[in-house]
């Protein structure tokens, strides 16, 4: 199909080494073919009369102007009519046509080049033979990500410089992920190969739109159908805590349904990403955006707060005591009664981040209130410790916003928690450590949260051996856990949700925790 050179494309082009340089002329396909001139109101009727004998090739119209008058066009005859005479063509054929109209035969050569073919056909010629092209790449809004690694290195250039030309302009930028990932935001390292060195882009997720830097935050289309299947079983006014939201695929679409979303990501980036799309997609008032460490970050959704809880250390106190043959110190200073996880700054702050700051602080309680009836205790939980609370930058203008009508704060998440999503399939069992002790009974109201826990699952490993994993982190048993396998990884590694109901024994704490009792020899706390 392509020129008598094009065999040597490849040879010449590996030749170069590690530069592989496009030389698109070699493409060229020069056909010397032969057309009709047809008065242009008879073309249609005289098309359907030689069907089977005009040229057929994808992408090519066989009906063209002519160029030396216009009340004419041409039409250009098949591969396979090799003589003017026309002799290839069916007299019958011939002489319905020559009814209508002359018959005049003229030479048409015509060039299909580098443009006319497709990626695959083109990187077929480039590649040595037995190299295999990459047949995909997966798109992130106008960026192309291909992962090319081994043989097909020293013709990255090319591979990409060809996906460029044949997928503009939707795709606008062309990377290589390089090396693997180490980091602990799973932000891969990329190369850019072709197109504009543009990596902020956004992408379109079941009706959401999330604004991203590829090169800043974790993506992956691929969980798509995931994000969707679980978010599929949550409810309108469900409380829901992403403890590794990255820019909000969860998030997202679960505020979109009514639920209240308390969102964390470690990575700053990913957060301000978090924040814009809630924006975005205008559903800023459900979404409480925080930037720490997700043990930190449950451990403080869930903390009681000392407004909260200091009646009831109290009488705790008491009892504790006289357990233990200790003398209460009721008078002891409320400092001393904080939760040991304290506060940490949640928004982000500064002038680019000020026009969401207030993102969380608007909530519509009426969603959740036929499930939560929580008592407005929003000073109080801000002058005590503020958890629960998302901390803002302290100035006199957040403060104002939040005083305004129903906020977040109303929200008593160490009461009530629908959904925990873990995703971060690489550690996020580890984690589960984190529930341990942390939700204190007599506060809780409703059933214990779902935990969906993402995960790997190697060959060496089964559903029991990631469940027991699951059970030594909780120190619990799971009751009646649900494995989801949701996507093959890589040849050995699978990527599984386990969901379970979070077991009474693993997360409450019966004795008194965080209060500071009064020995005779000193101060000491019962954690
Ligand atoms: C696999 S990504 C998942 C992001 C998002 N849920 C999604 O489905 O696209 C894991 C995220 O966890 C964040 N992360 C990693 N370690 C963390 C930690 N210790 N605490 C909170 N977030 C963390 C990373 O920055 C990353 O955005």
């Amino acid at each position: 199909m392509l020129p008598d050179d094009a065999g040597q494309i490849a040879g010449e082009q590996a030749g170069v080494g590690h530069h592989v340089m496009l030389d698109e002329s070699k493409f060229d396909l020069h056909l010397q073919l032969w057309a009709l001139r047809i008065p242009r109101e008879l073309c249609k009727t005289v098309s359907r009369m030689l069907n089977g004998y005009l040229l057929d090739k994808p992408r090519v119209k066989p009906i063209t102007e002519d160029p030396s008058c216009e009340k004419n066009r041409y039409m250009i005859l098949s591969e396979k009519i090799q003589n003017p005479d026309l002799s290839d063509i069916p007299d019958q054929t011939l002489d319905g046509v020559k009814k209508l109209c002359k018959i005049e035969v003229v030479p048409y050569s015509l060039t299909l080049g580098y443009s006319y073919w497709g990626a695959d056909h083109v990187l077929k010629q480039i590649l040595p033979p037995g190299v295999e092209a990459p047949s995909s790449f997966e798109t992130i809004g106008h960026i192309a990500h291909l992962n090319i690694t081994g043989e097909l290195l020293p013709y990255k250039d090319v591979i990409a410089k060809v996906i460029y030309d044949k997928n503009q302009p939707r795709i606008k930028t062309v990377v290589n992920k390089v090396g693997t990932i180490t980091n602990e935001f799973r932000v891969p390292k990329f190369e850019i190969l072709a197109g504009k060195d543009d990596m902020v882009t956004e992408v379109k997720q079941y009706g959401a739109t999330f604004k991203l830097d590829y090169g800043l935050v974790y993506w992956n289309s691929r969980l798509e159908h995931e994000h969707m299947r679980l978010v599929s079983q949550f409810r309108e006014g469900d409380i829901i805590c992403d403890m590794f939201a990255g820019i909000g695929p969860f998030a997202i679409p679960a505020a979109q349904k009514g639920c209240t979303v308390y969102a964390n990501d470690l990575n700053p980036d990913s957060v301000c990403y978090l924040k814009i799309n809630a924006e975005i997609n205008k559903i800023e008032d459900h979404v409480c955006v925080y930037n720490m460490d997700a043990r930190a970050f449950i451990s403080q959704l869930m903390t009681v707060p000392g407004c909260e809880a200091e009646p009831e250390s109290k009488l705790l106190t008491l009892r504790t005591c006289e357990g233990y043959g200790l003398k209460a110190d009721n008078e002891a200073d409320s400092e001393n009664r904080r939760p040991t996880v304290q506060m940490q700054e949640v928004l982000l702050h500064g002038s680019k981040d000020e026009g969401i700051e207030s993102s969380c602080l608007t909530i519509d309680t009426a969603n959740v209130a036929g499930k939560r009836h929580a008592e407005i205790c929003e000073e109080e939980n801000r002058s005590v410790d503020g958890a629960g609370v998302p901390a803002g930058s302290g100035r006199k203008g957040n403060m104002k916003k939040r005083m305004k009508g129903p906020v977040f704060s109303n929200m008593k998440t160490w009461e009530h928690v629908d959904h925990v999503i873990m995703n971060l399939p690489a550690s996020a069992l580890q984690f589960l450590d984190a529930f341990k002790g942390l939700i204190q009974r007599r506060y809780w109201k409703g059933p214990l949260p779902w935990i969906h826990c993402y995960c790997f699952m190697r060959s060496t490993e089964t559903e029991e051996s990631i469940l027991s994993e699951a059970e030594s982190n909780l120190s619990a048993r799971i009751q009646d856990p649900i494995f989801h396998r949701v996507r093959d990884v890589a040849p050995n590694k699978v990527m599984y949700c386990l969901s379970f109901r979070l077991p009474d024994e693993a997360c409450f704490n019966e004795v008194v925790t965080d209060v500071t009792l009064q020995s005779s020899q000193g101060e000491f706390q019962i954690l």
